[in-house]
């Protein structure tokens, strides 16, 4: 069939969930029809394969029997996973994405349907990043399930046993970062939507120790810092004389409040305490204050300040006129209009995030924010809004403050540099460029960053720049014989990364063969799509 056939005939299909199925089934057929698909319409398709189609699919990944192309490995392989990975068809991976599925997007503990994710960023890395995709490996850890309606699913293919906890997950999550690491010695490993509890201990743990990052933390965080740098430059605003305040003190809230601090303290000479005194959050029980120190858990401890305790998020708004309102409890409607109006009569363009995914878990919509602000809010959120029309008659492009613009980037550069680790210096880069690129037409029409149309070039520019800083910094190294600094930014990258993924592409094994022709051609024929 050809390419304008297939999209005939996706446009056509009922749901989005469908679209979602004849993509997937098109990209194990035909790799290459898939993928130059995806290059030619990425704004139309990228909500299909990604964010939030990818949500449902997570939420039906068994019971409508994908089979996938990543690589699970549960706590019953214990002792062998090395022996796995070295079994793996595709020899040549140079960046692995791993969830355990606990907290699939804001859908909560999706067991092994969670490998859709892993499956949507490792996409995402051809897609954005033009990595050819054989050198990207999804994997899913199963350490089990305490989703009751998954454990008495018949359907369902993963363990049946309650989620390992503390030490015996350790174990597991220790044995998959040894074997992968003593597999592929450079591997990039990005962790991606595992619960509160474990985010944090499993990035504290290998941070230093290897290549790895947190998508939902530090990608989440540097693409909110960028979209708040975009909107003080759409406002003629300073980050310093914002007060922030967050619905949500999990992973996401809590590590965009640390890298904003990072900002305020490296740009703006504030103390870290002074920094930090200015981010607020709001969780289930209240205000995280001075207070609740007792109950609080370790990471909410810094923004615990000696404050009243008030009780909910209305109280909250009221009494500390927050001008930036940032949503990561997935909560949906949580930003009622009262919330938003209040916002409005407090500042002149309150900036509001509604991050939460997918759609339909988000704290308000585009179209709710700006109405209750008259059209004055600064807006953006996680999953993508279509364009909207205000009353004026101005034309609004809702900003998609998605990691999709941030990881791709940072983890294509560290591969391409061997770096050793990967510290917050990365991430407040990668904002700092990212929250620069929108032009001043595009930011008067909400685009805080370049539209998904554009991904590419925007992950371009800004994987050359953080190559150059993991150089420039000691992070990493260019390979031999290639120039330090760029001419020609495209061409230089395009001799980087065929230096790099070469072998990828040139030895895989032959159930991925079509995949790695694909992949061939995607680095060849990349600047003439
Ligand atoms: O996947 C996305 O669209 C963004 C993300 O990491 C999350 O919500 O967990
Ligand atoms: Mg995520």
């Amino acid at each position: 069939m050809s390419s304008d056939a297939l999209l005939a005939k996706l446009r056509q299909l009922p749901k989005d969930i469908d679209r979602y199925e004849l993509l997937r089934n098109l990209q194990q057929d035909n790799a290459e029809l898939f993928f130059q698909l995806l290059f030619q319409h990425t704004e139309e398709l990228l909500p299909y394969v990604y964010t939030p189609t990818v949500g449902q699919a997570c939420q039906e990944y068994c019971a409508r029997g994908f089979s996938t192309r990543g690589l699970y490995l549960s706590a019953a392989d214990k002792g062998r996973m090395l022996q796995k990975l070295r079994a793996w068809p595709q020899q040549e991976i140079s960046l692995a994405v791993v969830t355990d599925g606990e907290r699939i997007l804001g859908l909560g503990d999706l067991g092994v349907g969670g490998m859709g994710i892993s499956e949507g960023k490792a996409l995402l890395y051809t897609v954005a990043g033009g990595v050819p995709p054989c050198s990207v490996l999804p994997v899913c850890l199963d350490v089990g399930t305490n989703n009751k309606a998954l454990l008495e699913d018949p359907t369902y293919t993963g363990l049946k046993q309650r989620r390992l906890t503390g030490a015996a997950f350790d174990a597991v999550m220790d044995e998959f970062m040894s074997a992968v690491q003593a597999w592929r010695p450079h591997v990039l490993v990005q962790f991606e939507d595992f619960g509160n509890v474990n985010a944090f201990r499993v990035l504290d743990r290998w941070r230093e120790r290897c290549c790895c990052f947190n998508d939902d933390m530090q990608g989440t965080a540097a693409v909110a810092l960028a979209g708040l740098l975009a909107g003080m430059r759409a406002t003629g605003g300073s980050l310093e004389q914002q007060t922030f305040l967050f619905l949500g003190a999990g992973e996401a809230g809590t590590a965009i409040g640390e890298l904003i601090s990072q900002q305020l303290v490296r740009r703006h000479g504030l103390s870290r305490q002074q920094a930090r005194g200015g981010c607020y959050y709001v969780d289930s029980k209240g205000l995280v204050c001075a207070a609740r120190r007792q109950e609080l858990q370790h990471h909410k401890l810094p923004f615990a300040h000696d404050r009243p305790f008030l009780p909910d998020l209305e109280s909250a708004v009221r009494q500390l006129k927050p001008s930036v309102l940032i949503g990561v409890a997935a909560q949906p409607g949580a930003f009622t209009p009262a919330i938003l109006s209040l916002m409005a009569q407090q500042h002149q363009h309150p900036v509001i995030f509604s991050l939460s995914n997918p759609t339909s878990l988000a704290e308000c919509t585009a179209q709710q924010a700006l109405e209750a602000t008259e059209g004055r809010a600064v807006f953006a959120s996680g999953s993508p809004y279509p364009p909207l029309v205000l009353p004026g008659g101005r034309q609004v492009f809702p900003a998609q403050a998605n990691n999709a613009y941030v990881f791709p980037a940072v983890g294509h550069a560290a591969v391409l540099t061997r770096c050793s680790s990967i510290p917050d210096a990365v991430f407040l880069e990668a904002a700092e460029a990212l929250g620069a690129m929108s032009s001043s037409q595009q930011l008067a029409q909400g685009r805080l960053f370049p539209p998904l149309s554009e991904i590419r070039t925007a992950c371009e520019q800004l994987t050359v720049h953080l190559v150059q800083f993991m150089v420039g910094s000691g992070l990493g190294r260019l390979p031999e014989g290639v120039a330090a600094t760029p001419g020609d930014a495209a061409g230089w990258l395009d001799v980087v990364r065929q230096r790099c993924f070469a072998p990828a592409i040139a030895n895989g094994g032959s159930r991925q063969q079509q995949q790695q022709q694909g992949a061939r051609q995607l680095v060849v024929a990349r600047s003439k799509l």
